[in-house]
């Protein structure tokens, strides 16, 4: 908890090449949306890979956000084919959440992952993913059209149906939302202990939780964080998430 009495919830960084260098990044969005919605200060997590232990920050923090980013994980941690050429990766990224996201869980940190975060997830859990869900054939394209301003990339795209009973349901209250849609590879086998929470209209499981978690551990495909304040159902699970870490903040003997 910060002094103020915020839960801290770590922000996980994409390693990014900017010129000659690596930087490690998260867009402001996410931040404002920790700040914003969850009522948490985000602590910015590096991705420096496998050789950097991430995971000692766990018992410091109530809270960990995936983010979503422009690159995708590596095929061979679900044992897919390799990917297209110029497919964007973050092998640092990879490296580094795809354990924190196990040792979070076990930890009983509350998790909230978006698009990129959602896909990591599901590959923690042993499930796989397309690549180019607009190449499988029966789905609705799910990219954003990349010459529209960012509002429109980020506006409403289609439906979700929320599975009642699941922690989206009794987060939104209802058996419907409209979500953004900005993402080219989704889940093709899910992950074993994860449990659907939503499916676009093509079938596309659009979210999941971990069935056994013993805290709050959902998975998003669109970017709730996406001006989170303006919109009532984003603004519902950043509240769930902010209230969970809260509660485990609560609970801790620091
Ligand atoms: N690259 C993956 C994941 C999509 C994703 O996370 N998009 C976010 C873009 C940038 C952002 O808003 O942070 C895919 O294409 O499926």
């Amino acid at each position: 908890m910060s002094k103020s009495g915020l839960p801290l919830i770590g922000v996980v960084a994409c390693n990014q090449q900017l010129g000659l260098h690596p930087f490690n990044i998260v867009g402001e969005k996410y931040l404002l949306s920790v700040v914003n919605g969850a009522k948490g200060f985000p602590i910015i997590l590096p991705s420096l890979g496998r050789d950097f232990p991430t995971a000692d920050i766990l018992a410091r923090l109530d809270g960990i956000l995936f983010t979503g980013s422009p690159s995708n994980v590596e095929p061979h941690h679900y044992q897919g084919p390799a990917s297209a050429e110029g497919t964007h990766h973050d092998p640092k990224r990879d490296a580094t959440t795809l354990p924190l996201i196990k040792a979070a869980i076990d930890a009983g940190i509350p998790i909230l992952g978006i698009c990129r975060g959602f896909q990591e997830m599901n590959v923690v859990f042993g499930g796989s993913l397309h690549q180019k869900l607009h190449e499988v054939g029966h789905y609705i394209e799910h990219r954003e059209d990349k010459t529209a301003s960012l509002d429109v990339q980020y506006g409403l795209s289609h439906k979700i149906s929320i599975v009642s009973g699941g922690l989206l349901h009794d987060a939104w209250g209802c058996d419907t939302a409209e979500v953004n849609s900005v993402h080219t590879q989704g889940v093709d086998r899910l992950g074993q202990g994860l449990q659907p929470e939503a499916y676009a209209p093509d079938g596309l499981i659009e979210a999941f939780s971990v069935a056994n978690a013993k805290n709050f551990a959902l998975g998003v495909q669109w970017h709730p964080e996406w001006k989170v304040q303006d919109n009532a159902f984003y603004t519902s699970i950043f509240n769930a998430f902010g209230q969970a870490c809260r509660l485990y903040a609560a609970q801790q003997e620091r």
